[in-house]
């Protein structure tokens, strides 16, 4: 195998920078047009951000790999970072009424919940951007993913880590994963390399739980999952998005059972929970 040729993409979930990502489609945003091109032939994997990868895979695809988990966490970006902090009440920090710059219904829900006075407006673009606006005063505070910021190299930006406890982080957060042809056993044997059990099994019980929720891309739904001493761990949350509602469950068991862990906790969830919150919405105005 020689070297590799980089195809970069610009899918409508980078395009569309006005819209909530809910309301224009959600997670196959941006590997629909990648995985059509991968279907295709036209390359021959790609690499994603499983946080953002749709939990059915287009048919003949399959995810070859998931990479070592960065951090999870969410994390708290402040526009005034000379406030005293308390880790065991980290919302503390902003005042009454904050207006808090968010496009994600999981991270204002839990927030909401906690904090039912603080005001939320859309906050898009990319990292730099989101930073930007927020520096010049377009709100008090933001959330963004540990993972992203790391990845970036912008780790001082970070003012609030976020304890899972306090903000459950989204399914597949902080994982990178990479699709191809289920056919390309070539291709598949040789990232299979890169490939770390541990990603997998906690993703596969996180992605597994997201696909027996996913009503409606709306809905709010966090999904957690850690290996310690050989057990795994699974915490799930499903929410109303202005945070009056709030469920969360936790479940364990052997990596080898994830899938179904993941399946069992999100039905329990499910059960538990108002079925307004899942009504799917079709035409969003
Ligand atoms: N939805 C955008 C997105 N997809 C993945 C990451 C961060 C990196 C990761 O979680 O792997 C981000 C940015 C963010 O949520 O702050």
């Amino acid at each position: 195998m020689g070297a590799f040729k980089e195809e970069q993409m610009n899918t409508s979930g980078d395009l569309n920078l006005k819209d909530r990502l809910a309301e224009i489609g959600g997670k196959g945003l941006f590997s629909k047009e990648i995985h059509e091109l991968l279907a295709l032939g036209g390359i021959d994997f790609a690499v994603h951000s499983l946080k953002d990868l749709e939990t059915n895979l287009p048919p003949g695809l399959v995810l070859a790999c998931t990479m070592k988990r960065e951090d999870a966490r969410d994390v708290l970006v402040l526009r005034d970072r000379t406030v005293k902090v308390d880790p065991n009440d980290p919302y503390a920090c902003l005042p009454k009424g904050a207006l808090v710059g968010c496009a994600s219904v999981r991270r204002q829900a839990q927030m909401l919940h906690r904090r039912p006075d603080l005001r939320f407006c859309l906050l898009r673009g990319n990292v730099q951007t989101r930073l930007d606006k927020l520096n010049a005063g377009a709100c008090d505070a933001t959330l963004l993913a540990y993972a992203g910021l790391k990845r970036l190299g912008m780790e001082d930006r970070i003012d609030v880590p976020l304890e899972p406890e306090h903000m459950l982080p989204a399914a597949g957060q902080g994982i990178v994963g990479v699709t191809l042809r289920e056919s390309n056993y070539e291709l598949r044997e040789l990232l299979s390399a890169i490939e770390d059990p541990e990603a997998r099994a906690v993703a596969t019980a996180e992605r597994s739980l997201l696909a027996e929720l996913d009503g409606s891309c709306r809905t709010p739904i966090g999904g957690y999952a850690r290996l310690t001493d050989g057990v795994l761990h699974l915490s799930g949350l499903v929410a109303s998005e202005d945070g009056t509602f709030l469920l969360r469950r936790e479940a364990q068991g052997r990596p080898a059972d994830a899938a179904k862990m993941g399946r069992e906790l999100g039905i329990e969830l499910r059960a538990n929970t108002p079925p307004h919150i899942f009504e799917k919405i079709i035409n969003p105005s």
